[in-house]
């Protein structure tokens, strides 16, 4: 069966991919958007606002071609903390020494826009991560892969090695949570 084409409002190579298992091609354009938290907001509440907000900026110029564009903002959150992804290596350790050993929440939500109207769900998932010795941490820190990744580690790489158990969305955690995204763009 063909794919059926989308617009992904994102630079996230998972997300390409996930969007794929669902049955649909994504054309990429990344939305550059200000991704800064503002203050004393909610977690789950910011990545809501920044999914709409990748959403509507393409939308704005490609509204006209009758596709559906489709963003998603992944955070992890420690308490009221939001961990997005780290500046620099530094950074990155200093994220992973504080999620090290602690259950937190992965969010990520979803929106998408068509005719004008935008929608958007939002998925939150327990991650238990087991403490990790430091030297460990250092050197997935030196290999590069928390970089591009909020809290600095990808579940779906070396860091699956530290998961004891999620409660909610394997997809979610890696930046598309599956089921919700099938619910918004099957309503349409
Ligand atoms: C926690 C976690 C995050 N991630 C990724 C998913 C997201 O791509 C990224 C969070 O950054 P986002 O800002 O949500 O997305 P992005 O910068 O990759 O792309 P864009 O802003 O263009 O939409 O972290 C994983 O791949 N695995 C994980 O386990």
């Amino acid at each position: 069966m063909q794919h059926k084409p989308i617009i992904l409002a994102s630079r996230s190579p998972r997300r390409v991919e996930l969007l794929s298992q669902l049955g649909f091609n994504s054309e990429v354009i990344p939305a550059d958007i200000d991704e800064s938290v503002l203050p004393g907001e909610d977690p789950a509440v910011y990545v809501q606002r920044l999914a709409q907000a990748k959403a509507m900026a393409i939308a704005a110029q490609h509204a006209g071609r009758g596709l559906p564009i489709l963003a998603a903002d992944t955070t992890v959150a420690l308490g009221m903390d939001v961990l997005g992804k780290p500046a620099d290596a530094a950074e990155a350790m200093h994220m992973l020494k504080r999620l090290s050993g602690t259950t937190h929440a992965v969010h990520t939500a979803v929106a998408v826009v068509q005719s004008g109207a935008v929608r958007c769900l939002l998925n939150s998932t327990m991650v238990e991560m087991m403490a990790v010795p430091e030297a460990v941490l250092a050197e997935y820190v030196a290999s590069g892969e928390p970089m591009d990744k909020a809290g600095a580690y990808g579940i779906q790489g070396r860091a699956s090695a530290w998961i004891v158990r999620i409660a909610g969305s394997y997809s979610g955690v890696m930046g598309l949570p599956l089921y919700e995204t099938a619910q918004l763009l099957h309503a349409w």
